[in-house]
């Protein structure tokens, strides 16, 4: 088997182009960080296909052009599918870093290859470089790791894991072989296993970015269903699925969950006197307050308009009306301000004692409103609670 370095290029940069037009005119609806990520990627391929057609044909340049040509595409292309990686994930750009390991890339690379020609120590210079990029990129995908719904983020990490470990096999048995190979051309093992990923590169790369957009798009999708777009509370839905896991947790431990539905008093005047603007910037203080005073295991939600859920694991009765209480006393001693000026706002709370033994929380939930009714009739800013 010859390797020929013209067709792999050829290859390359054929495969290159195609991706690059596929993930341009594909993403052409969106416009959101993800979508310029894939854009990027997108301009980073068409660079690529650039550097692999002129070492394809070479153009009749010398060969020295062809080299110092190539290159300043290709690693181009490597800068920018660094940053764009990092635009998809939403971590910050490192562009300063991407384009400083480019350029000693391309310096090493030229003096290695023109004023002191050394194929060995041009490898492993260019692995080097290589294997920085590739940290780089581990750095950004190193958090997608430990979580259950990032398992696209876990595969382009181990994929980085394993182009590293690639380049310390090239370059160890480049080092430690009596008559090492002079170029890549030479079919040992090692360059064999070599330029099939990197004959696959653009093709595997661009896999694993819409791997992880289609990852990232799930994961807003799911968010939008479930989290309240003005508070950024989890709304009806988010909260139906909550309660179920709680109860799950109650019904093995033999545990209660407190619930408490908390809902501000005379909003409709406030939306009345101030307009519905800054009746929306007081809920978000409203939900700012009842959060600061729960525990990093309380829940809440928004159930709709002006009336907030809260659910409270392992508590008992005493413990929730305390909550309560303290959620109603803060919102009272903390007045809302509108031009300067500042306004009392109060809540009426409803609270109940789900028992794990509930088939599901409505019946609680039931309870909580009755409760809730209970203290808007006994004249609002107060606490009740219904039997169990
Ligand atoms: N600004 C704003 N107002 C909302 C929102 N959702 C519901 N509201 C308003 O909340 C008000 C609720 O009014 P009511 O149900 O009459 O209750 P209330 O005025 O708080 O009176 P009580 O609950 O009886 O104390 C209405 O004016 C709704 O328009 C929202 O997202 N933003």
């Amino acid at each position: 088997m010859h390797l020929n370095i013209e067709t792999l290029a050829l290859i390359n940069g054929g495969q290159a182009l195609v991706l690059a037009l596929m993930l341009w005119f594909g993403t052409r609806s969106g416009s959101n960080r993800a979508v310029k990520g894939l854009r990027l990627r997108a301009a980073a391929l068409l660079l690529e296909a650039g550097g692999d057609f002129i070492l394809a044909f070479d153009f009749k340049l010398s060969q020295l052009a062809v080299l110092l040509m190539g290159n300043t595409f290709n690693l181009s292309a490597q800068a920018l599918t660094i940053v764009a990686l990092r635009m998809v994930l939403t971590r910050s750009l490192r562009w300063r870093e991407a384009l400083m390991l480019g350029l000693a890339a391309w310096l090493g690379v030229t003096y290695l290859s023109t004023v002191h020609p050394d194929y060995r120590m041009r490898v492993l210079w260019g692995s080097i470089i290589l294997a920085c990029n590739a940290l780089l990129n581990l750095s950004a995908l190193w958090g997608g790791c430990s979580k259950q719904d990032t398992r696209a983020q876990c595969l382009l990490f181990w994929a980085y894991v394993l182009a590293i470990a690639l380049l310390a096999w090239r370059n160890i048995s480049l080092w430690t072989l009596d008559t090492p190979p002079q170029g890549i051309g030479v079919p040992t093992p090692v360059n064999i296993v070599y330029v099939l990923l990197i004959g696959l590169q653009p093709l595997l790369a661009s896999v694993g970015f819409l791997l992880l957009y289609n990852e990232i798009l799930q994961r807003d999708l799911y968010d939008l269903a479930r989290i309240d777009p003005l508070t950024g509370v989890i709304n009806r839905l988010g909260l139906v699925e909550a309660s179920d896991v709680l109860l799950t947790k109650a019904r093995a431990k033999n545990e209660s969950i407190g619930v408490l539905l908390i809902d501000a008093d005379h909003f409709k005047s406030i939306n009345d006197r101030f307009g519905h603007d800054d009746g929306d910037r007081v809920l978000l203080e409203l939900v700012a307050n009842i959060r600061r005073m729960l525990r990093s295991n309380d829940l809440v939600g928004r159930v709709g308009g002006e009336e907030f859920l809260v659910l409270s694991p392992s508590v008992k009765e005493g413990d929730l009306l305390a909550l309560a209480e303290r959620i109603r006393s803060a919102v009272e001693r903390t007045p809302f301000h509108i031009n300067g000026q500042s306004y009392a706002l109060t809540v009426s709370i409803g609270a109940a004692i789900a028992t794990g033994n509930e088939p599901d929380m409505m019946a609680a939930r039931r309870r909580a409103d009755a409760a809730l009714y209970d203290a808007k009739r006994a004249g609002r800013n107060c606490v009740k609670i219904s039997p169990t």
